[in-house]
């Protein structure tokens, strides 16, 4: 069967020591995008990382570089990350006023453009933007660090935003608590992309690709449709 869903490491759960290193071993083992949070101790309880580090990284790999913005304000900063070399800007719909003009204005930089929705943020708030967006990043846990437990109640968000979708070129991304157990949950509901810090990230450097592929296959299996001999 053919690859579906993207799988998309955050790099939340690397060893920051070896930024480098290990943004290389997750592409070699499989990734297919990097998944880079980038949180301001403000809008989130913790804090990561800038452009800076995201410029130091992006000649790692030619993989997307999918950012996501857990800052507020953000407008002033999205040309910082733009010019650090990411391909995907995602901002939190919570942490900017305009939402409108946030969108257009990561569009207008050349990125593809992202709106993210925490666990409790109905999804109502992006019917307005859908013109202006590329990708809708579904938080699966209150954001701001890795290894928390997977929302449940989120699995019926996604599935009512692919329905408001419709056949628009907007992709889905799911953020938080992502494992082999919950990955059928969202593939099923209509996820594209799955993030995963500490379900990638466990067991060291050799433990990657299988960790990658356990979560690529139960994601693909949970879509497959269902053939008459197959049970
Ligand atoms: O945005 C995030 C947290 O705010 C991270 O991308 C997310 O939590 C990934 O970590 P894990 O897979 O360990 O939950
Ligand atoms: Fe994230």
């Amino acid at each position: 069967m053919s690859q579906k869903t993207i799988i998309a490491p955050s790099v939340l759960s690397a060893d920051f020591s070896r930024l480098g290193e290990e943004v290389e071993a997750v592409c070699r083992a499989g990734a297919d995008w990097i998944h880079l949070d980038v949180m301001d101790g403000h809008f989130v309880p913790n804090i990561t990382f800038g452009p800076p580090v995201i410029k130091a990284i992006r000649n790692r790999t030619d993989k997307v570089f999918d950012c996501h913005l857990m800052i507020e304000p953000v407008d002033a900063f999205l040309s910082a990350f733009a010019d650090a070399g990411c391909d995907i800007v995602t901002v939190h719909a919570e942490a900017t006023t305009h939402l409108d003009r946030s969108l257009q204005a990561i569009r207008d930089l050349g990125c593809k453009a992202g709106v993210s929705l925490n666990p409790s943020t109905p999804e109502t708030v992006i019917e307005y933007v859908l013109d202006r967006l590329d990708l809708v990043l579904l938080m699966t846990v209150n954001p701001g660090f890795g290894g928390q437990a997977f929302i449940p109640a989120v699995v019926d968000k996604v599935a009512r935003i692919k329905a408001m979708i419709g056949n628009r070129p907007i992709v889905i991304e799911i953020d938080g608590g992502v494992t082999p157990e919950t990955a059928p949950l969202v593939a099923r509901a209509g996820a594209d992309i799955l993030v995963a810090g500490s379900a990638v990230f466990k067991g060291g450097a050799d433990a990657y690709a299988g960790n990658i592929a356990a979560l690529r296959h139960a994601a693909d299996n949970a879509t497959r449709p269902l053939v008459q001999n197959e049970r």
